[in-house]
């Protein structure tokens, strides 16, 4: 068998007839918004790159396009891991036409650690200049958009769950607004925690855009596909909830200026001398806003906190009760992501009740 009739699959029915055959209807709860066509399908698999020899973790397969794309387009193995369970047997029969390449999971990827399901031979130390033969795929559903993202970038900072294989490259997909967020530079309107936060530990791409009627059902807002590589070396080497804490102090309130964003690490006694203290050590005007500071600016100031700290240990504990429910690994741990408006996100995606519940009785595809 030559290496391309290796890598085809056999006939099989498109996905849209596999949802139609299985009987299957988009549950919006679970943000199913499927991609069919097989040339975005085809573009979303190489975006990832060659995959000769890849094994790739598809999160959220639903009925297949993206896996198929991606055995088609030559990877080793697809790991892939589903909530929902009405995918297992569309998913079955391609994992029968695939002869074993395809290995599923079904399962909630918010509560998995995703290095269980790899093998111990394809780890690669952090500092290698190569990448391990790992990728990460995911249509990903908006509902965990936020969650998602912040583990894995809190998992990058600590090469831990699937970065404990090394620099995993991804490729995401995320609302526009939410991927011109993570890549915003200094001075752009959409710098926000999320944007320090993310390119200080990978490097992060906006390939192309899809716009929302490429999904079916379509989607309220158009979708980023986005590559993410951790970076060998962090822009500021501290860790991630120490970042987090300072980015958080300095975002809270965009409009305002640095001098009094700066002062939420402070208890309320000498909050502003404290913080002219900061800003002076730094060189940093106190007019500023955060959104103007580039990643020099973040590493002086998070350095010179951190030297506080170390100084006057009380500090580092210190959280402003009003900022302490803003923290990501709260927002993870309460699941309040959706309610708030922590990360700036307007997702076009949060359902109220009565919508989903039309959305639950809509005929099927
Ligand atoms: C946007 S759809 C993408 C489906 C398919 N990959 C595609 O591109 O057409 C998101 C998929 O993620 C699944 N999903 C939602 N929440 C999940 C979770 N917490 N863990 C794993 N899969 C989840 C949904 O059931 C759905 O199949």
């Amino acid at each position: 068998m030559t290496s391309s009739a290796a890598r085809r699959l056999p006939p099989l029915p498109s996905t849209r007839d596999l949802l139609r055959l299985y009987g299957i209807r988009s549950k919006r709860s679970l943000s199913q918004n499927f991609i069919l066509d097989p040339r975005t399908l085809d573009k979303i698999a190489r975006t990832a790159g060659p995959l000769a020899g890849q094994t790739v973790v598809e999160i959220g397969p639903g009925p297949g396009g993206i896996t198929r794309a991606l055995i088609g387009n030559g990877a080793r193995q697809v790991v892939v891991i589903e909530k929902d369970a009405r995918f297992l047997s569309p998913l079955r029969l391609l994992q029968e036409a695939a002869q074993g390449r395809i290995i599923i999971n079904m399962g909630d990827v918010l509560k998995v650690n995703l290095s269980k399901f790899l093998d111990a031979e394809l780890r690669q130390p952090w500092d290698s200049p190569q990448v391990p033969d790992i990728r990460l795929v995911s249509n990903l559903p908006f509902n965990i958009t936020m969650p998602f993202l912040v583990r894995t970038i809190r998992d990058m900072a600590a090469h831990d769950n699937l970065f404990s294989y090394g620099r995993v490259p991804a490729v995401l997909t995320f609302q526009k607004e939410v991927a011109e967020r993570i890549i915003a530079q200094p001075g752009d309107r959409n710098r926000s925690r999320l944007s320090v936060l993310c390119q200080n530990f990978a490097q992060a791409r906006l390939k192309y855009t899809l716009k929302g009627g490429s999904f079916v059902p379509a989607a309220s807002v158009d979708v980023g596909v986005m590559t993410l590589l951790p970076l060998r070396q962090p822009y500021i080497d501290l860790p991630f909830n120490f970042l987090e804490k300072v980015f958080t102090s300095l975002f809270h309130g965009k409009q305002k200026t640095v001098r009094k964003t700066i002062g939420h690490l402070f208890p309320n006694q000498n909050r502003l001398e404290r913080a002219d203290i900061l800003l002076s050590t730094c060189r940093i005007h106190p007019n500023r806003t955060a959104v103007s500071l580039d990643m020099n600016d973040f590493e002086k100031i998070a350095f010179t906190y951190k030297d506080m700290c170390d100084k006057e240990p009380r500090l580092k504990k210190y959280v402003l009760p009003e900022l302490r429910e803003l923290l990501l690994d709260y927002q993870i741990e309460h699941g309040l992501f959706e309610d708030q408006d922590v990360l700036d996100s307007g997702s076009g995606f949060s359902l109220t009740q009565k919508e989903h519940d039309e959305d639950e009785n809509r005929p099927s595809l």
